[in-house]
């Protein structure tokens, strides 16, 4: 008998060690992260996911509060071939169970070729792998966590001063904390509001940049937010990550879709349309942009040709699926975040003319 036990939707039940206690179920996705263990951890998006991490050792430089993306750890369990002790303390004083002592490459070969998928976790004593089978009978499938944003969203409005000119409304459906740190670093203020904030709200701070956040899930579950872009749209600059752009594309006519098993980890290439320059970026998600609507591709991911950059100069649009503000990963493309403000400059001067 083990400690800890997998139920994988493929009918496999799986032993494991027991890091952290508990009895869950979620998307069962991995991120080939070699890094930022904390910084995964934390990230909202993972909401309603079991996070596997490719990378065998987990916790190897410690756990610190200053590298967390958010106030809490967001997938329902974590899964590696061995956490470290702190990782474990980490894991139990946050109640989320953790497993691990398990065949970690098997588990990534089975959700390369068979994607992502439901499962269930019990750790802890006495749990059996027909507890974990009961568990994966109750994982919903991803898009049917509706209210999936207003479990991660910012109960009330908060802003982090940048010292400089610009106002951005930071429309939270589950940020990075390094998304603000990336603009309030450039000196703009940030209003982070949620996602479920109404228009004449926005308009009330009146904004130079309405910027829409990463976050969990299927994006076709933001309808509200996609509304406040089809309602500021052409009136005031609009940038977006990740989840962000997928809600641009659908305001603007565009199509999002489920992808086998997403792109997660810190070395994926992406080439600009334009210049031809390839950057290696940061990326954690599992829906992608299948069809741009009124928008313009202007970066492309090089390994599988997904759409990586959005834009539409006229109307002051800019968006990537990746993350530029790495944490963790590359900085390469930290120059998103002038582009972002840049667009205040253009439009102001425009509005002045
Ligand atoms: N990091 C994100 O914003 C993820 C976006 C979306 N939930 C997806 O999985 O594609």
């Amino acid at each position: 008998m083990s400690d800890a036990y997998i139920a994988l939707a493929d009918g496999r039940v799986l032993e494991a060690r027991c890091r952290a206690p508990g009895r869950t179920r979620g998307e069962l996705v991995f991120t080939t992260a070699y890094t930022g263990y904390e910084e995964s951890l934390t990230d909202p998006s993972y909401e309603e996911q079991v996070l596997t991490f490719s990378y065998p050792l987990i916790g190897n430089y410690g756990v610190r509060a200053d590298r967390f993306e958010s106030s809490r750890i967001h997938p329902r369990a974590a899964v590696a071939r061995e956490f470290t002790d702190e990782m474990a303390t980490w894991f139990e004083s946050e109640g989320v169970p953790a497993i691990d002592h398990i065949e970690t490459r098997d588990l990534v070969t089975s959700i390369r070729e068979d994607g992502a998928m439901k499962c269930g976790i019990v750790a802890g004593e006495d749990v059996t792998p027909e507890d974990a089978k009961a568990e994966l009978e109750q994982c919903k499938e991803m898009s049917d966590h509706t209210e999936i944003g207003q479990q991660v969203t910012t109960p009330d409005p908060t802003v982090h001063r940048g010292g400089g000119e610009a106002d951005v409304a930071l429309i939270d459906c589950g940020a990075k904390g390094s998304i603000t740190d990336s603009l309030t670093e450039r000196g703009a203020d940030v209003h982070v509001l949620s996602c479920q904030v109404t228009a004449e709200e926005i308009r009330e701070l009146d904004p130079d940049v309405l910027f829409i956040s990463n976050g969990p899930g299927d994006p076709a579950n933001f309808q509200h937010t996609q509304s406040l872009v089809e309602e500021f749209a052409g009136e005031i600059p609009i940038a977006g990550i990740c989840l962000g752009q997928q809600i641009v594309a659908r305001a603007f006519g565009g199509d999002t879709e489920k992808m086998a098993f997403g792109h997660r980890g810190v070395n994926q290439p992406v080439r600009d349309l334009e210049t031809d320059q390839v950057v290696m970026t940061t990326q954690n998600h599992g829906y992608t942009v299948s069809d741009p609507g009124d928008l313009a591709v202007t970066q492309r991911n090089v390994n599988d040709d997904t759409a990586e950059g959005l834009a539409d100069d006229d109307r002051g649009i800019i968006t990537r699926q990746y993350h530029p503000e790495a944490n963790p990963g590359p900085h390469d493309s930290l120059g998103f975040f002038d582009d972002v403000l840049a667009m205040v400059d253009t439009q102001s001067a425009v509005t002045a003319d």
